[in-house]
């Protein structure tokens, strides 16, 4: 179960049908589902019965302060209402241009890297996508040194997460071998260089990114977010945002290695909807088949490939019971591979998403972002920032994998590819395209 929970569970599923319960550790009543009436009924008819699991409260709480991804009922509400303006058409609008300099900028890197022999995508796309919502969120003026600081602070103190939660027999060690303390202290210095940027801001002309709508939000009071919780909610953002879309990209470009066809028809609809432009939100849109290639890689390798909550009082769907304390595990990988109602759910099938087919779909049996109200606020930014890194390497480079490697999942908190995807980049072969869109 440690080793492979994806590979367990989906056996279970098989054998015990689509809702069972097992114990963890023996002791704590965890009820799986991959029934969309039970992951409905839990995710958003009876939300408010429901927190975040302990992971995410107590663990990333001590480290991440208060938050979006920290809270429960009228504090998450009101921040939640607050900071959806910074994801909205408009901002993401204006957020485009923002996003474009900081990914010229990454893929300069990104070109020295591959001319020196074939690379693990991975690392390198999870580069680009946190410099960009690091970028999105304090300015253009985000200084590199910054960027690699916070985001090596964020990746560190994350795996030690993970090993607080499933060691949590080692927390005592954790205390006085002052491990704890050394990821405090990173936090604790990743904290100060945001905070500088936003002091510095407060006595600055405003700005187009997101911190800028975190500052001017108000309260009903009419009052503003300290400069504490504005860190906070920008720490928790880029927590969040900062290995989803680039593990979603990962997968992406393994599916599209080996399916010519496809990689083809994507191309063509970049090139005749972009032509030789950088993609901006107002395209996203127009650029039909590709998001459904995108959804089709999000439902074979969902990044988060479950969400767990925790019922506040018993509860009922149906025949199942609920009990006070239990912990609910929506398997959002589970759900996205049930033949039911993915017919042949191990092929890749990019039609499956055509339009004409939407309403057809049985409602929570695809959950890449969640569900509810707690679905991902990010998911139209990472949407945009995904087409966007696609177009521009698919408009540079031509790529294959490296023959003769093994590419297994390995799921953690995020669905990662075990040993790395490896894969050569060369330039792409000169293409006929509109001169612009
Ligand atoms: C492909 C990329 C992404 C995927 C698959 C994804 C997936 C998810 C999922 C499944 C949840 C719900 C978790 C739950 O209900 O417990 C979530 C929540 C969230 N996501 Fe994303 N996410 C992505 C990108 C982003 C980005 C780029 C950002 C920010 C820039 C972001 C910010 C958040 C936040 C703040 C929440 C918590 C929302 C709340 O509780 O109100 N995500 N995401």
């Amino acid at each position: 179960m440690a080793a492979n929970p994806v590979q367990v569970l989906s056996k279970y599923t098989e054998l015990f049908g689509d809702t069972f319960r097992f114990y963890l550790g023996g002791i704590k009543e965890a009820i799986v589902t991959t029934n969309p009436a039970v992951m409905q009924h839990v995710l958003k008819t009876n939300s408010e019965n429901y927190q975040k699991s302990e992971i995410q409260v107590k663990r990333m709480g001590h480290f991440l302060g208060k938050g979006l991804l920290t809270t429960h009922g009228d504090p998450w509400r009101t921040q939640r209402r607050l900071i959806q303006k910074g994801f909205d058409r408009k901002q993401l609008e204006a957020l485009s241009a923002i996003m474009q300099d900081s990914l010229a900028e990454s893929m300069l890197d990104f070109n020295r890297q591959i001319q020196l022999g074939p690379v693990d995508i991975y690392p390198h796309l999870m580069k680009m996508t946190f410099a960009m919502v690091a970028r999105s969120l304090f300015g253009a003026k985000l200084k590199d040194e910054d960027i690699d600081t916070v985001s090596h602070t964020i990746c560190t103190v994350q795996e030690f997460i993970v090993r607080q939660t499933i060691q949590p027999y080692l927390n005592p060690w954790f205390e006085v071998s002052g491990e704890l303390r050394r990821h405090e202290e990173m936090r604790t210095h990743a904290d100060a260089i945001l905070m500088d940027y936003i002091k510095t801001r407060r006595q600055q002309a405003p700005g187009n990114d997101l911190l800028q709508t975190l500052m001017d939000a108000r309260y009903s009071d009419g009052e503003g977010m300290s400069d504490e919780m504005v860190l906070s909610e920008s720490m928790q953002l880029l927590v969040a945002g900062h290995e989803t879309s680039s593990n979603a990209l990962s997968w992406l470009l393994y599916l599209l290695s080996s399916r010519p066809d496809t990689l083809e028809r994507v191309r063509q609809e970049f090139d005749s909807v972009l032509g030789d432009a950088s993609l901006s939100f107002g395209d996203v849109t127009r650029l039909e088949f590709t998001t459904q290639v995108i959804y089709e890689a999000l439902r074979l390798y969902p990044p988060f490939w479950m969400v767990d909550r925790m019922a506040i009082a018993d509860d009922r769907v149906g025949d199942i019971a609920i009990p006070q304390g239990s912990t609910v595990i929506v398997f959002v990988y589970g759900a996205h591979h049930t033949p039911h109602y993915w017919p042949s759910p191990e092929s890749f099938d990019p039609e499956r998403f055509l339009k004409a087919n939407e309403k057809l779909r049985t409602p929570f049996t695809y959950l890449p972002f969640g569900g509810g109200p707690r679905v991902c606020i990010g998911n139209h930014y990472a949407m945009l920032q995904i087409l966007m890194i696609l177009s521009e390497l698919l408009r540079t480079y031509d790529f294959q994998l490296v023959p003769d490697q093994t590419i297994e999942a390995r799921p953690m908190v995020i669905l990662r590819p075990k040993h790395g995807i490896r894969m050569t980049f060369t330039k792409a072969v000169a293409r006929e395209v509109p001169v612009s869109k």
